[in-house]
């Protein structure tokens, strides 16, 4: 696997606002990379810096080994880049903003593109109506559509579903993943861990300035321990004597009757605890293994130190 976007190092100030200090990343050709980060953290100027939209201050950004800023021409033609306000036109029609789009980057062809596009995106039902008609989710499809008109290697997508109800979200992200698997490296930025978690393989966390933390999902879901088993008891008494026998575990009160138990290996301390339990005669009326959320780390990694 080869890196298709490299950045390295980036230092971006506004007046006297750092707004990043140091951020090195990488992304693997045919990846999605999510970049995560609280509200303001400087995500959409890492993106407008990537794509060359804006200049950095410090370091650089290579795509397909070109640097981004002497190579401003060749680049574009590599990628599009969805912003978070929609760029589609209100007054136009989801065929002609298409249509459009197709003409301004000479793609030959332009009627059938839109069409294609239409179908693929499942617009064609309102192929004659005004985007101004259109639903959060729909414009976000024609967004979506829009930046594939061209047939670019790489997606930049700002935040791309905010705003929109769980449904369209769903839609939003199968049209994302089946764009992947057509061969697509998607940079994507976002807020929600849930989206982060279903897309990414790979998850940066950008926090005052840098990545403070990088990994797949289930790497980064690491940082915040291993996974739990939750017991419940039937009384305060037989929480108590359980306790008293599971001498050695790394256990946490949850309340009066529930514990939380540390487990460094899943299977083996399950089976330790509860044939401990089975001995001492201690049923408890419930148990769960719980696995960290992203929720879960990004709370750890947000925290004031
Ligand atoms: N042109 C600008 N001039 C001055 N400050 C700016 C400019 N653009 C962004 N900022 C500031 O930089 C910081 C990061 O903004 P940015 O839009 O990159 O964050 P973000 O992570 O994308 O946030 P959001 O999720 O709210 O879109 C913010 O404090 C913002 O006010």
């Amino acid at each position: 696997m080869t890196n298709i976007i490299e950045v390295a190092n980036i230092q971006k100030r506004f007046k006297t606002k750092t707004v990043l200090t140091d951020v090195t990343l990488s992304v693997e050709t045919g990846t999605i990379y999510a970049l995560l980060g609280a509200n303001g953290s400087g995500k959409t100027t890492l993106l407008k810096i990537i794509t060359g939209l804006l200049d950095q201050d410090n370091g650089t950004v290579s795509i397909s080994h070109l640097e981004v800023r002497q190579h401003q021409q060749e680049i574009q033609r590599l990628f599009s880049y969805s912003a978070q306000a929609s760029t589609v036109d209100d007054v136009l029609t989801g065929h002609e903003n298409l249509k459009l789009i197709a003409k301004l980057r000479h793609v030959s062809n332009p009627n059938q593109i839109a069409v294609d596009l239409l179908n693929e995106f499942k617009l064609s039902a309102a192929v004659n109506k005004r985007v101004a008609t259109y639903s959060g989710g729909m414009r976000r499809r024609l967004d979506l559509a829009m930046s594939l008109v061209g047939d670019p290697e790489i997606l930049f997508l700002d935040e791309p579903t905010t705003g929109l109800d769980p449904l369209s979200r769903n839609d939003l992200w199968e049209t994302i993943r089946k764009l992947k698997k057509a061969g697509k490296t998607i940079f994507l930025t976002t807020q929600y861990l849930e989206e982060a978690d279903l897309l990414a393989d790979q998850i940066g966390f950008l926090k005052d300035g840098r990545i403070i933390e990088t990994g797949t999902p289930a790497e980064m879901k690491q940082l915040a321990g291993p996974e739990k088993l939750i017991l419940t008891f039937e009384t305060e008494q037989l929480l108590h004597q359980a306790t008293s026998q599971l001498v050695g575990f790394d256990l946490s009160p949850i309340n009066d009757v529930s514990l939380s138990v540390k487990l460094p290996d899943t299977v083996q301390t399950v089976m330790d605890i509860l044939s401990i339990l089975q001995n001492a005669a201690l049923k408890p009326v419930s148990f769960e293994v719980t696995a960290p959320t992203l929720d879960d780390v990004f709370m750890q990694l947000t925290k004031e130190v």
